[in-house]
């Protein structure tokens, strides 16, 4: 398939069948498991070896629920493990169709990742970024390819939610686009197209709410768990706020935050001392063991 603006060859969505995984946290590590149950080869970068260790780990252990319930089979689960492999060098990166960057949401990261990242690239490869909020066109002008590079925004756990978002930056070509919304497609996820603006838009709502409950608990007006419980029963929210914050981690919530105040200027985006502090003593949620829960016992234990 021919690109329609500068001719250069570029890769079509049937000939994708690898796809290159920066970072082997909770969202990198997701993406690998749903590529390889898709069928694509996988190539998993992280920078030590402990944490891609511990993705890989997080990754069998999901598979192994899928088979315990029933969902697919041990020859499946094989399958799907055989078809990832890890490494610390970009080098892997040389044979992939695809490249999608899922490393903390840190601009100065995603950066110096980015420029260590496109000589090792085919000249055709797609790069695509599953940030929750930072600007595609920013990131996009790190790279070499500005028209083979937009936001492919996974949600959390990506094996179950359904959607990702699109995010085309200014110079994405429109193959680029068809290609990485046809690859969504084959994940079996539903797209939604948003514009190049802070935290796009399901973290550009669901920030601010949850922002606004730690302001609630700052405040005093409820406690952990009367937050998590109003949320939970009377919106019909699965998960409540503070739960949610904690599983998608405080860290990418305050980091997302600061891009919607910084990128908005409005001070409705402000976030929470209480947040903050929070990050400051490390306490990022779920994947640290604390946040506004304790999760060292058996069940979660609100701390405030
Ligand atoms: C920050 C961003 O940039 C964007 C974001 O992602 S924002 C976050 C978006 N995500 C959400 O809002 C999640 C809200 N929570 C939920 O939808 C649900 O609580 C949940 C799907 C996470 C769990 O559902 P549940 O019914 O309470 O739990 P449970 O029955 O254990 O799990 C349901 C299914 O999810 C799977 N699952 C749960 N957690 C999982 C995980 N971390 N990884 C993979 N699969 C998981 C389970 O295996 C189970 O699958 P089966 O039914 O096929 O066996
Ligand atoms: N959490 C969520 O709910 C969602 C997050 N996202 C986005 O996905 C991205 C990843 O988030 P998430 O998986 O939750 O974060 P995690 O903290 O779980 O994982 C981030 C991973 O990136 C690795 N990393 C950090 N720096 C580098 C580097 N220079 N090179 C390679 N790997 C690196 C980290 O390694 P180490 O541990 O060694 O630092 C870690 O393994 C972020 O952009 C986030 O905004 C998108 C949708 C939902």
């Amino acid at each position: 398939m021919l690109n329609q603006t500068d001719d250069r060859p570029i890769v079509g969505s049937d000939e994708i069948k690898r796809v290159g995984v920066i970072g082997a946290g909770q969202m990198g590590g997701g993406i690998a498991q749903t590529l390889a149950q898709c069928g694509y080869g996988v190539r998993l970068l992280d920078q030590d070896q402990a944490s891609l260790d511990a993705g890989l780990a997080r990754i069998r252990k999901n598979l192994d629920r899928g088979v315990e319930r029933g969902r697919i089979d041990a020859e499946t689960r094989d399958a799907a493990i055989e078809r990832i492999s890890t490494g610390l060098d970009y080098s892997q990166f040389g044979d992939c169709d695809v490249v999608i960057e899922a490393a903390t949401e840190d601009e100065a990261i995603k950066r110096q990742i980015l420029k260590a990242l496109v000589p090792h690239l085919r000249p055709d490869a797609i790069v695509a970024t599953n940030t929750s909020s930072i600007s595609i066109t920013r990131l996009a002008a790190m790279t070499d390819r500005p028209g083979r590079f937009m936001g492919m925004h996974f949600m959390n756990p990506v094996p179950v939610m359904r959607l990702v978002e699109l995010i085309r930056g200014i110079a994405t070509e429109e193959t680029t686009f068809r290609v990485v919304r046809d690859l969504a497609l084959k994940l079996g996820k539903t797209p939604a197209v948003a514009e190049d603006f802070p935290a796009f838009i399901v973290n550009r709502i669901l920030l601010p709410m949850i922002n606004e409950a730690v302001y609630v608990l700052y405040e005093g007006v409820g406690g952990v768990e009367s937050i998590d419980t109003a949320m939970k029963l009377g919106a019909n929210h699965p998960m409540g706020p503070l739960e949610l914050a904690d599983f998608i981690g405080l860290d990418t919530c305050l980091a997302v935050m600061h891009v919607l105040h910084n990128g908005l200027a409005d001070s409705k985006y402000r976030p929470c001392p209480l947040l903050v502090k929070y990050c400051e003593a490390g306490w990022y949620g779920r994947k640290v063991g604390r946040g506004f829960y304790d999760y060292s016992g058996d069940t979660p234990v609100p701390t405030r």
